[in-house]
């Protein structure tokens, strides 16, 4: 259900039986920048997202996960209506974003609603924070703008109240420090108060813990989901290591979606996911990542034909995966496997999941 927010607003309309945010066959290509002797070239495309249709509801949580490159952040952004996608539609409780920003057709949702319920947590919180502002300036700017009636005393009041939740105690010692006074750690959990300002609907954690202490990682971890919880806020947590996407998805009752070149190829419920893959890739994951304690994983030479990831200016044919799958048939070169499973549950995109498809009469792909 929409909900008002922290200063008794009125919530956003739009329709509650619509997911929160719903992705439609999104695709997101950036021309890639030309060097000086290709000028006269025609500018290569980069296919960061590709085709990825995917809900968001109320009070959820999704951890994507993938290597450096395959398209998270540019998914992450474009569920938070901060980059524009090249093809399909995103929509918030059922008001396309992008409509509701050219101001095109019915607007039932403003577009800086929009934006205010959806917020983001950088991996570098240091670089999103006014260096020449103190906590409480960085803080009360966001509630200036979106409300502008609202008084210095109920304005610290929030400040104070938020800093204390995230673990900033007592409140005022922090408010007056600078960023460069507050350790990584910190610096974040100001990043998180900023995001829980507007008592937003999703908030996208772009590895949000990955330049933080390995040991203040389960911590950050930990409070971002007991706020999910308090405030009932679904969260898109992206990171490239596994073994976080896990805790994040098991202990936020979510699922972890597995990106490789763009698109998803695996999504489900961490602890489904990890002991029983549905897609090669996700099994190089679990291979790469030695602390998931599985017998399988940093065991012998890694599940792969090839270890190179291809270009993602231009993807392989049919399966992306196929030119490094230990299991690829000459089927897997022609064809594009589509998401199978459980709507909603555990899907993955892979012939290998369909008893009767030609991928078993298929020869074995050999080079
Ligand atoms: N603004 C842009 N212009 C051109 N190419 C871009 C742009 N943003 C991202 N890309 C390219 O799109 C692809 C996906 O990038 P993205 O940052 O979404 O991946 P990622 O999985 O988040 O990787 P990382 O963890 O390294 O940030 C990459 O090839 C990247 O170089």
């Amino acid at each position: 259900m929409s909900r008002p927010d922290a200063f008794g607003s009125a919530a956003p309309s739009g329709r509650d039986d619509e997911p929160l945010v719903s992705l439609d066959g999104v695709e997101v290509h950036f021309e890639k920048e030309q060097g000086l002797f290709e000028f006269f070239e025609e500018p290569d495309t980069v296919r960061a997202v590709d085709g990825i249709s995917l809900d968001i509801e109320e009070n959820d949580v999704l951890a994507l996960v993938g290597e450096s490159g395959c398209g998270k952040s540019t998914l992450g952004k474009t569920t938070i209506g901060l980059q524009r996608p090249t093809g399909g539609s995103v929509r918030y409780r059922g008001q396309d974003i992008w409509a509701a920003k050219d101001g095109v057709g019915d607007v039932e949702i403003p577009f800086d609603e929009i934006r205010s319920s959806l917020q983001i947590i950088h991996q570098d919180p240091g670089s999103s924070l006014n260096p020449n502002q103190k906590i409480v300036e960085i803080l009360s700017q966001p509630i200036k703008l979106t409300h502008p009636n609202v008084g210095l005393n109920e304005r610290r009041e929030r400040i104070y109240s938020l800093l204390e939740r995230v673990g900033m105690n007592p409140a005022a010692d922090f408010a007056d420090r600078y960023p460069h006074q507050l350790s990584g750690g910190e610096k974040q959990r100001v990043a998180l108060s900023r995001a829980l300002l507007m008592n937003p609907d999703l908030i996208l954690a772009d590895e949000a813990i990955s330049a933080l202490d390995v040991s203040l990682r389960v911590e950050m971890m930990d409070l971002m989901l007991d706020l999910q919880d308090d405030f009932d806020t679904s969260f898109v947590f992206i990171s490239h290591d596994l073994s976080n996407a896990r805790y994040f998805a098991e202990h936020g009752d979510g699922r972890v979606g597995v990106m490789y070149l763009g698109e998803i190829v695996e999504v489900g419920p961490a602890e489904e996911l990890i002991e029983d893959p549905g897609h090669p890739y996700t099994n190089v994951l679990r291979w790469a990542t030695p602390n998931l304690a599985l017998d399988a994983a940093g065991a012998g030479e890694p599940p792969v034909r090839k270890i190179d990831v291809p270009d993602p200016v231009n993807p392989p044919s049919g399966c992306r995966f196929h030119t490094r799958c230990p299991e690829a048939r000459d089927v897997c070169r022609e064809e594009t496997p589509e998401l199978r499973g459980e709507p909603g549950g555990h899907q993955s995109a892979c012939f290998r999941n369909e008893p009767d498809h030609k991928y078993w009469d298929s020869q074995p792909v050999e080079d």
